[in-house]
C-alpha cells in the first residue's frame, strides 16, 4: 500500500531521516514511536506531501499504491492525496465556520462523491443529532471524533494520524482509539499513527520504533503485566 524506499530528509544540511525503507500493507494499523526530535512528524509530513524528501536520482522514495509520488505533478499529487488519503493532524483541524455535517462532507464534495455517508459517519462516531452544530460547541474529544469521521468518510486507502489522542483524558483517548481501530478495519485502510503513548500504541497491529538507525518493529514490555 505504501512503500518507503531510501527516504531521506535533511534540514539545512542536517540529516533527520536517512535512507529509511519500509513497506506498509493494506489493512494494517501501525504506530510509530520514538524519542522526541527523531523525525516522526517529519516522516508523516513527507508521506502526506506537506514536505518534500531530499532529491534523489532514480526511483521515487515514496510509492503509494504502486504510484511513485515524485513522478506526479502538483495537480496529480493533490488529486491522489484527496482521493486516497485521510488526515488526522492538528494542521487539518475541523473548519470553524462549517457545521459538523459540512466538515465531514468536505472530502466527499472535493472528490465528487455523494455526501450521504457524512451523516452515517457522524452517527458512527457517536455524534448523531449534532449535524448542524458548529465545532465551537464541542468538547476536545468530540472534535477529535469529527476529525476521525472526516478523515475516513471517503474510504481512503491510507490514513495518517499525528498524536490523535495527545491532549485527551485516558478514557476519551481509549474511546477514540477504539473507534479509529474499528473504522480502519471496516474500511480496510492502512493507517499510520505517530504517538508517544504506549496505551495508544497497544491498540495497533504493529509498533515501529523510529531511531537514528531507521524503523524497527518493537513490542512494548510492561513489567506490571508479566
Ligand atoms: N521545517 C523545519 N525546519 C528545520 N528543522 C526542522 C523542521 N521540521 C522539523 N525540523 C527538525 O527535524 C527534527 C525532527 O523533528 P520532528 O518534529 O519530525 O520530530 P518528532 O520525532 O516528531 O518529535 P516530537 O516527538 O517531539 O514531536 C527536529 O530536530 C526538528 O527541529
Amino acid at each position: 500500500m505504501l512503500e518507503l524506499r531510501k527516504l531521506s530528509k535533511s534540514y539545512g544540511g542536517r540529516p533527520v531521516l536517512d535512507q529509511l525503507s519500509w513497506t506498509f500493507k493494506a489493512g494494517e494499523f501501525v504506530s510509530i514511536m520514538g524519542d522526541s526530535g527523531v523525525g516522526k512528524s517529519t516522516l508523516l509530513n513527507l508521506i502526506a506531501g506537506l514536505d518534500t524528501p531530499d532529491a534523489v536520482n532514480g526511483e521515487s522514495p515514496i510509492i503509494v499504491d504502486g504510484i511513485p509520488m515524485s513522478g506526479l505533478d502538483d495537480d496529480a499529487a493533490t488529486k491522489l492525496r484527496r482521493a486516497r488519503m485521510g488526515f488526522i493532524f492538528q494542521a487539518f483541524h475541523v473548519l470553524p465556520h462549517l457545521t459538523l455535517l459540512q466538515n465531514v462532507a468536505l472530502p466527499l464534495l472535493l472528490n465528487g462523491l455523494p455526501t450521504a455517508r457524512a451523516a452515517e459517519m457522524l452517527d458512527a462516531v457517536g455524534l448523531a443529532g449534532r449535524e448542524h452544530d458548529f465545532p465551537h460547541q464541542l468538547s476536545g474529544g468530540q472534535m477529535q471524533r469529527v476529525a476521525i469521521a472526516r478523515a475516513l468518510v471517503h474510504r481512503p486507502a491510507l490514513v495518517l494520524a499525528d498524536e490523535p489522542t495527545g491532549n485527551l483524558d485516558p478514557d476519551t483517548a481509549d474511546a477514540i482509539l477504539t473507534l479509529l481501530q474499528r473504522e480502519i478495519k471496516a474500511t480496510g485502510a492502512c493507517a499510520i499513527m505517530v504517538t508517544h503513548s504506549q496505551l495508544a500504541a497497544k491498540k495497533t497491529d504493529k509498533i515501529l520504533q523510529l531511531s537514528k538507525s531507521g524503523l524497527q518493529e518493537t513490542t512494548i514490555v510492561n513489567p506490571f503485566e508479566q
